[in-house]
């Protein structure tokens, strides 16, 4: 197995090389040169199995001998050790046919635990291997900081550099990456907003001369293995509903789109998927792009989902590059065109898109609407990111039987501000944050200026 690039003009990589990377020279995100396949017999077949177990199966195709079995199925159970849930991301059955995949039981309480406890592994098994140190720089909107730093803080041969943007995360977001004062972790407050922070950690991969030869590593969605670990849940979910003898559809709160990447990947794999509603906030390029062909910027909206703030969705590249049949430089240049001015997809690409996906975008006032009617209809308090995935999901199905897995991306106790504004008094946080709001921070305020950026990263790393 070796990884190209989706703008077809870097050199291909192996496992190794691709967890220890970000962006691929050309510009462009690595993806499997070819993706295994299970069999109908072999889906069966991890039915009933420990989700540690399904994520080695899964897994296992993608190191493609790069790791031992052994170590690697001891990586992957510790990974899930840290998860307070049995089976990791739980499903929940609110109605007949509608189904919340719980994925809020790991450490930092939202789904980016699933990949980064992994990938703080991996990323200690490698460097440890070759006896390297590397830095991390990564972009948050206020899940994937604290994870990573979760993931990753236990390896001493990393630096963790986490760009969250200065006031557009929640209190507990924030807190939970400034509160933690390990040597190795720096966080940055951005001037800015999400994209900022996104666009000067990609610029970064793109000219790394600022840190004289040190390996640049990211947690982001950009590194395929983020994408690799959150295949399995989908797989998980599905056989654990009937698939491969049922087709299951997934409704995914969407941004910077890896989550519902992972899915069409299961997909590809050969879970029997009857459809995929991409739920989106008010920024709503992905719906924009798949209802109407307006594949273009807006200015970015603060929402009561900021986690989902987000405009330069990064993984939609990955889903470009297979429906624009692996054509890197047709993507080149419509990402190209796409940073220039408002453009529109190519009709055939776009009718092989639509053929799988549909899409919803929810506004505040309806995140709200959709956060009292999950808990009045069915007792659940919803997030507001799960909020806008709950309420596409009612819409959706309206016309399925097929059963509707939404996924529940992060817990409500994370977003203190959307549930009072709802109505309702608050949800507590987990015992082991009880005292996270008396915790001290430490963190760094820059100007969103890659200048300013790099010379902080490249003056504290160790
Ligand atoms: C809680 C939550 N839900 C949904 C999303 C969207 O996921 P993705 O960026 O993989 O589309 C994010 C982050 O982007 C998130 O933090
Ligand atoms: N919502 C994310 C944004 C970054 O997404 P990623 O999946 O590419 O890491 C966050 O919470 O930081």
């Amino acid at each position: 197995m070796r990884y190209i690039s989706t703008r077809g003009q870097a050199p291909a990589l192996s496992f190794e090389e691709v967890v220890l990377t970000g962006m691929a020279s050309d510009g462009g995100l690595y993806v499997p040169e070819m993706l295994p396949e299970f069999s109908r017999e072999e889906l069966a077949d991890m039915a009933g199995l420990s989700y540690a177990e399904i994520a080695f199966r899964v897994m296992k195709p993608f190191v493609n001998g790069e790791i031992d079995d052994a170590t690697f199925k001891r990586i992957v159970t510790e990974a899930y050790a840290t998860f307070n849930h049995d089976a990791v991301v739980p499903l929940k059955q609110l109605d007949a046919n509608h189904f919340l995949l719980e994925q809020f039981h790991g450490p930092t309480l939202a789904f980016k635990d699933v990949a980064l406890q992994l990938l703080g592994r991996l990323l200690d098994h490698f460097l440890k291997k070759r006896g390297e140190r590397a830095v991390i720089m990564g972009a948050t909107s206020g899940d994937t900081g604290s994870a990573a730093i979760e993931g990753c803080r236990h390896c001493d041969n990393l630096d963790i550099f986490i760009l969250h943007p200065h006031n557009r995360v929640s209190e507990v977001q924030r807190r939970q990456m400034t509160s933690v004062l390990a040597n190795n972790v720096f966080n940055i407050a951005i001037e800015g907003n999400f994209d900022d922070a996104q666009a000067m950690v990609k610029a970064s991969f793109a000219d790394q001369t600022f840190l004289n030869g040190t390996r640049l590593v990211a947690v982001n969605s950009i590194n395929w293995a983020r994408i690799m670990a959150q295949i399995v849940y989908y797989i998980a979910s599905g056989v654990a509903l009937g698939a491969p003898h049922r087709e299951v559809s997934f409704c995914v709160p969407s941004a910077n789109f890896g989550n519902v990447f992972a899915g069409y990947m299961a997909y590809k794999m050969g879970l029997p998927v009857k459809q995929f509603i991409i739920a989106t906030n008010a920024n709503d390029i992905l719906h924009r792009t798949l209802a109407a062909n307006d594949f273009s910027k807006k200015e970015l909206a603060a929402t009561l989902a900021p986690s989902m703030d987000i405009v330069v969705s990064s993984n939609f590249e990955r889903l470009l590059f297979d429906a624009y049949d692996r054509d890197g430089l047709a993507v080149a240049a419509l990402l190209e065109r796409f940073q220039q001015e408002p453009t529109a997809l190519a009709d055939a690409p776009l009718a092989k898109l639509r053929e799988k996906f549909a899409s919803y975008s929810v506004d505040d006032t309806t995140i709200l609407e959709a956060i009292r009617d999950a808990h009045k209809r069915t007792g659940e308090m919803l997030d507001p990111h799960t909020a806008t995935g709950y309420w596409a999901a009612e819409r959706a199905r309206a016309d399925q039987s097929t059963p509707m897995i939404t996924l529940a991306t992060a817990h409500p106790a994370k977003f203190a501000e959307a549930v009072v504004k709802a109505g309702f008094l608050g949800v507590p946080l987990p015992p082991h944050m009880d005292d996270l709001l008396e915790r001290e921070e430490r963190y760094t305020v820059l100007p969103a200026e890659l200048a300013a950026v790099q010379q902080y990263v490249a003056e504290h790393r160790r």
